[in-house]
């Protein structure tokens, strides 16, 4: 399977803060990737780096067929799909559904005076159908409850039909109802062999939608573990990213965590310095 991309040494240093530190990491086209661990491990770093926002400082960073700094990253973003919730609250609350998703075509939030194809906006009801928004498209955006901006987030991300798509946090803030509606159609989504390859974020194991194939686990701006989720997600090396004793259990491709000694909480060591 071809690469999407490679990370080679990569690290990031801030007011001399390491953020993320000397990361080595391959994903292929055909793998769906997870990243935990715990809050300031440098999940959403990882993530400027991947959707082309942020250079490392030292170390390589191939993205689909580029390296960073050596390319144009104006020609690279569109290829690669980003739902993030910093990205929604640029979309303007009174645009509607169908308009929050088609103005993803011209990288914009907010339509002014593009002119969209027909070709363009039938792809803009596809994706909004395929995410059960189908019957919201008229709809503000503003107007919409969590999961639905969520999946609006997401159909936006897909809609130019990027060669890597990132999520970062699709399942924070939902209740219980919107998350297993989500984590549903990201199985479903990810499970299709047409589909990019895929890396998103978040806290929580319970947060795994089926039919996700990899795991990457950060703490401290270091990758602790990284490879199939069957093989990662051990309590031993989660437990080792979030500095804690766990009980970890699988059943149907859906995972749960919980402190093996509850109260029993080892706090993450202070950051190193450059
Ligand atoms: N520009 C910056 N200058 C100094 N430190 C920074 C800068 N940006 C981020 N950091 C620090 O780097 C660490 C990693 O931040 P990052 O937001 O990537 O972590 P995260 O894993 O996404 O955290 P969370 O789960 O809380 O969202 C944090 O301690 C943060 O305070």
């Amino acid at each position: 399977m071809a690469e999407v991309l490679r990370l080679t040494d990569v690290s990031v240093v801030r007011s001399g803060n390491v953020i993320l530190d000397s990361i080595s990491w391959t994903v292929a086209s055909d793998e769906r990737w997870v990243i935990l661990g715990p809050n300031g491990a440098g999940k959403t770093t990882l993530l400027q780096i991947l959707s082309a926002n942020m250079h490392p400082s030292s170390g390589t960073a191939e993205l689909l067929d580029s390296t960073l700094g050596r390319t144009d990253v104006f020609e690279l973003r569109p290829r690669i799909g980003f739902a993030s919730t910093a990205l929604a609250r640029r979309i303007p609350p009174q645009e509607t559904v169908l308009d929050s998703v088609l103005t993803a075509a011209y990288s914009v939030t907010g339509r002014w005076n593009e002119e969209y194809e027909t070709l363009d906006v039938r792809r803009a009801q596809r994706v909004l159908h395929e995410w059960k928004l189908g019957h919201l498209e008229e709809r503000k955006f503003g107007n919409l409850s969590d999961g639905e901006q969520k999946r609006v987030q997401i159909a936006r991300a897909v809609m130019t039909d990027p060669e890597l798509l990132l999520l970062d946090e699709p399942a924070g803030s939902l209740d219980l109802g919107a998350r297993e509606e989500l984590l549903d159609l990201l199985g479903g989504y990810a499970s299709a062999p047409e589909a990019p390859a895929m890396i998103m974020v978040t806290h929580h194991v319970e947060e795994i939608p089926q039919g996700f194939t990899h795991l990457l686990l950060l703490r401290n701006g270091k990758v602790t573990a990284a490879g199939p989720i069957a093989e990662v997600l051990t309590a031993e090396s989660l437990g080792e990213a979030f500095g804690l004793e766990l009980i970890v259990t699988a059943d149907d491709g859906r995972y749960t965590a919980r402190a093996a000694y509850p109260g029993g909480v080892e706090r993450t060591p202070g950051r190193r310095s450059a």
